[in-house]
């Protein structure tokens, strides 16, 4: 049976009078990853970043409907946006590591989030460095800068980050889309070892790479969700002609 983390109902989601994100109802499962994908401006990312209130730091967004995880509607007035983003983490297309050390980049988190004990912060940076499979590359080097690790170390290195406060789920945004194809097959083999761990909802323009680490793909065209299914299904026998077109390279 699906464990349901978080649900969208009815959501919509508008810039000024743009109407980005229509009517979308979602549920994602811990232990499950949820590729979306559609044409450039279908509002993929606008949907994503709603997710844990990224669109809060843009002045005219708005959103109505509800996103829950469990009872808790996240854009309740109470709720503790800090500690949101600590269940709910992102990962963004470029890597974008803080300007510190390889160790500083993972500890910030859990040390802003209240833990001050060396041994215990030792401990969460090697986990999450060996959960973003990472630590064997960087167990000598971790007081060298970040900035000196190729651009998928540093892409790891985030998704450690992310790691590192515990999430429950995690939101990637085209994670592999700047990086070499070594780097982005590393990439796409860490979502399928962290799917055994965390709920995880990927945005991608790659038709392969969604096919390769989804469970469930939701196919978006013009703010709307035309098709949600299990990926297998959704690539192989498309209900709606415009998935089919869509996947099949007709247009995008
Ligand atoms: N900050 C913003 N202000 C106004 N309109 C925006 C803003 N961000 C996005 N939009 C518009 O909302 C719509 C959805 O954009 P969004 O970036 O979510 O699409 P997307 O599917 O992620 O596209 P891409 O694949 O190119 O990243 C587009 O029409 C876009 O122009």
């Amino acid at each position: 049976m699906r464990n349901i983390v978080m649900s969208t109902k009815d959501l919509n989601v508008f810039y000024g009078e743009k109407h980005a994100v229509k009517s979308l109802s979602l549920d994602f499962a811990t232990k499950e990853v949820t590729a979306l994908i559609g044409p450039s401006g279908c509002g993929k990312s606008t949907f994503l970043r709603s997710l844990n209130r990224m669109n809060d730091l843009i002045a005219d967004a708005r959103i109505t409907g509800e996103i829950r995880i469990g009872d808790e509607d996240i854009n309740h007035p109470k709720t503790d946006v800090v500690l949101l983003r600590q269940k709910i983490g992102m990962v963004w297309q470029r890597p974008n590591p803080f300007h510190k050390s390889i160790y500083e980049n993972i500890a910030f988190g859990p040390r802003y989030h209240g833990i001050r004990d060396k041994r215990k912060l030792d401990e969460i940076v090697e986990s999450s460095l060996r959960k973003a499979a990472l630590w064997e590359e960087t167990k000598d080097r971790l007081n060298r800068s970040a900035l000196s690790l190729s651009g998928g170390q540093q892409q790891r290195l985030c998704i450690a980050r992310s790691i590192a406060v515990s999430p429950d789920i995690i939101l990637m945004d085209e994670p592999a889309s700047a990086l070499d194809p070594v780097s982005s097959a590393k990439v796409e083999e860490l979502i399928t070892e962290l799917k055994q761990e965390y709920c995880i909802v990927i945005v991608t323009h790659n038709m392969q790479q969604a096919a390769r680490v989804s469970d469930y793909t939701a196919f978006f065209l013009m703010g709307e969700m035309v098709e949600y299914g299990a990926t297998d299904q959704i690539f192989t026998n498309p209900e709606d002609k415009r998935t089919h077109d869509y996947i099949s390279g007709r247009f995008g």
